[in-house]
């Protein structure tokens, strides 16, 4: 499914902090770009140790961006299935760490477990408000990486992988706590323009090599089973931002 899409490249920076600045500046570019262009751009966040630091270097570089914090809406790849005020909730830290900080107006978060019954109803109302509040089409999208190639909340082996005809899914034994979660599918993940892979540490080093080894036609259901994060690619663009210690394997 992703085998026709521009291959992925990769930027690789010394160490976290300054791949967490570079990966700001990118985005907030991004952003006023598509802005300048007349869009209101689509971004999709992660939870995950990097992307909290992304999150506050976006929040220190804010005012020099020219980014209208009005005209841009925020979603999430995946979220923590655990109640609204839990520190686990991955919109949580985003709004504690840039989110409220700038001003964002159109944030979209996925339910918590004190609003809806099941991660299944969360699931369903956030595809909802997906299809209704924009194309579903991110205009980037960033991933965290786990150490075992997870991307969202799509574990390897699991029965999320194999989701079909569904924007999101519940998520339920999750591998990486809290053990249930929303996560969006690898069909919704693959209508992102540009998918950014966001890595660091040596801990990644070898999902890196695995999710960046050659795809064939022969092993793409077998490897993406693996290595959830072979099965995302960006309908335009694919980058896999590293520091030196998440490339060291390549
Ligand atoms: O909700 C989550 O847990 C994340 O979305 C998850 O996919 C994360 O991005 C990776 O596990 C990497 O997390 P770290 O950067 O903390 O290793």
């Amino acid at each position: 499914m992703t085998l026709d899409r521009p291959a992925p490249l990769v930027e690789v920076h010394a160490d976290a902090a300054t791949l967490a600045t570079a990966v700001a500046g990118e985005l907030l570019n991004r952003i006023a770009d598509s802005q300048a262009a007349g869009h209101v751009p689509d971004v999709g966040l992660t939870g995950g140790t990097i992307a909290e630091a992304i999150h506050r270097e976006v929040a220190r570089l804010a005012d020099a961006s020219g980014v209208d914090w009005g005209a841009v809406q925020f979603y999430f790849g995946d979220e923590r299935f655990v109640p609204s005020d839990s520190p686990d909730r991955n919109v949580g830290q985003a709004r504690a760490a840039f989110l409220d900080e700038v001003g964002a107006r159109r944030v979209h978060a996925v339910p918590a477990s004190d609003e809806v019954a099941t991660a299944e109803e969360a699931a369903d109302a956030y595809a909802a408000t997906i299809r209704s509040t924009g194309s579903g089409d991110f205009d980037v999208l960033m991933l965290g990486v786990g150490p075992d190639g997870h991307i969202a909340s799509l574990f390897p082996g699991h029965a999320g992988l194999d989701a079909v005809d569904a924007i999101a899914i519940g998520v339920h034994d999750s591998p990486k706590p809290p053990p249930d979660r929303v996560s969006l599918t690898f069909e919704a993940l693959n209508r992102a323009q540009a998918v950014w892979f966001l890595v660091s540490g040596e801990g990644k080093a070898d999902a890196v090599r695995r999710g960046l080894a050659e795809l064939t036609p022969e092993d793409e259901a077998g490897a993406l089973r693996e290595t959830p994060a072979r099965g995302v690619r960006g309908t335009a663009e694919t980058v896999w931002f590293l520091d030196s210690a998440a490339a060291s394997l390549l």
